[in-house]
């Protein structure tokens, strides 16, 4: 591969792209080479490029030095170009199968230059379009095991752990989930975002102090625990599968953090799935939930006792304990994701979509139902059923 020196930050343009690619010698001299922005994330620029001979193609991710989805009005740091260039990096070292490749990357130009995906669809997507990625759990959970797993003071030594959470300081990102996941559902603040209808629900929201004095222990948890490096941002759209395969993408909220956000996380988007599916359709989506956690388990317990290099790994009781609270901690922040993605700035299409006004305010009530109990409840539930009893209660469950 031909890398040439890249000069100072510039937003791409399809054209410039084309340049750019034929720059870096990812295509031999023949190709034909076509350019697409295909972006539809809430922050950034993505070009698809393929060579119309060979069929083949690339993709280059282009930070903005501000949020695409606000504009100009909201600037946001190129360094997340870095973050999400050196997380994929690491977590393809940790595991190749589950993340995309990465051909180059430019700090100034804040540009991440990585395999093309397109031959798989993003989960959201597919879920919504009624798909059921038998093996989605399976992947997931195994990766997660091993990306935090080997990140954490578990694995590493210390010096190098701490090296990791300096390289890894993701300040502006970490805010923009302060604000948005933590802390403005909670309020009557002007970036909330929802239906009239749910009104009477949010204001009970607003003033459940009971509720308010958990977000804030989940809040100062994120903020506090560095316990391994996060995605920091793993819901479905940053996930794309086959039947066969998955790939993780989109990590520029990585940073220090607790292992359960990144696991309940996920939960959280599977559960917006059940909430919108009936009968063995969302029985998949409890099924999803199930394997993923008993994976994540059986996987973190064998990296634990074959890999672990804390003095206490081999004290009795302590790995569960470690599980006992990275459980608790996933509850918690699963409610606080389907919280945000009900009522806040940003949403999910699962329930955005449904089209029938009735059944998507019935949806998202039981999102918010679903939401406060996981918070309120977490603590001492040792069992994953907690989280799937909890969306399966007759009262959550919508007759569409
Ligand atoms: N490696 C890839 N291969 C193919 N398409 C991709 C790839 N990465 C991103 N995309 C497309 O671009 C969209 C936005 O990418 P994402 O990384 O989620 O951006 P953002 O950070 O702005 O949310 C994805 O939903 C997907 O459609
Ligand atoms: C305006 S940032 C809000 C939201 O956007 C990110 O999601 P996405 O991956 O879809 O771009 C992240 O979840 C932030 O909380």
């Amino acid at each position: 591969m031909n890398q040439q020196p890249q000069s100072a930050y510039e937003p791409l343009s399809e054209g410039s792209a084309i340049l750019l690619t034929k720059k870096l010698g990812l295509f031999n001299e023949t190709a034909s080479l076509e350019c697409r922005e295909i972006g539809d994330g809430n922050l950034n620029y993505v070009f698809h490029i393929t060579d119309s001979n060979s069929r083949k193609g690339i993709i280059i991710k282009q930070a903005l030095p501000f949020a695409k989805v606000i504009g100009e009005a909201w600037p946001l740091t190129l360094k997340r170009a870095v973050i999400e260039a050196n997380a994929l990096k690491l977590f393809g070292k940790l595991c190749p199968e589950y993340v995309p490749e990465v051909y180059y990357a430019d700090e100034e130009l804040a540009i991440t230059v990585m395999e093309d995906l397109s031959h798989l669809t993003i989960t959201r997507t597919g879920f919504i379009e009624g798909e059921s990625y038998p093996l989605l759990s399976r992947h997931i959970g195994e990766y997660m095991a091993k990306t935090l797993f080997h990140t954490s003071d578990f694995a590493i030594e210390h010096g190098r752990k701490k090296e990791l959470a300096v390289q890894f300081s993701n300040p502006e990102l970490c805010k923009i989930t302060e604000s948005f996941v933590f802390t403005d559902p909670f309020f009557d603040v002007e970036s909330n975002d929802f239906e009239e209808e749910l009104k009477a629900e949010v204001v009970l929201l607003w003033n459940d102090s009971e509720l308010q004095l958990e977000a804030a222990k989940l809040k100062k948890s994120f903020i506090t625990e560095q316990e391994a490096l996060l995605h920091g941002d793993l819901h479905t759209g940053s996930i794309f599968a086959c039947e066969t395969e998955t790939k993780v993408i989109d990590p520029e909220f990585a940073f220090y953090g607790p292992i359960g956000f990144d696991v309940g996380q996920f939960f959280a988007n599977l559960l917006f799935q059940a909430i919108t599916r009936k009968g063995k359709d969302r029985e998949l989506m409890f099924k999803h939930v199930e394997v993923t956690w008993d994976v994540f388990t059986e996987t973190f317990r064998t990296l634990w006792e074959n890999e672990g290099m804390e003095a206490f790994c081999k004290t009795k009781g302590y790995l569960d304990y470690i599980l006992q609270k990275i459980l608790e901690d996933a509850f918690g922040f699963a409610g606080c994701e389907l919280i945000r993605r009900t009522i806040g700035l940003s949403h999910v299409k699962d329930l955005d979509g449904i089209e029938n006004t009735a059944e998507r305010i019935a949806a998202k009530k039981a999102a918010l139902q679903a939401g406060k109990i996981l918070i309120k409840q977490r603590k001492n539930k040792t069992d994953i059923s907690f989280i799937i009893n909890t969306v399966k209660k007759p009262a959550l469950t919508v007759n569409y």
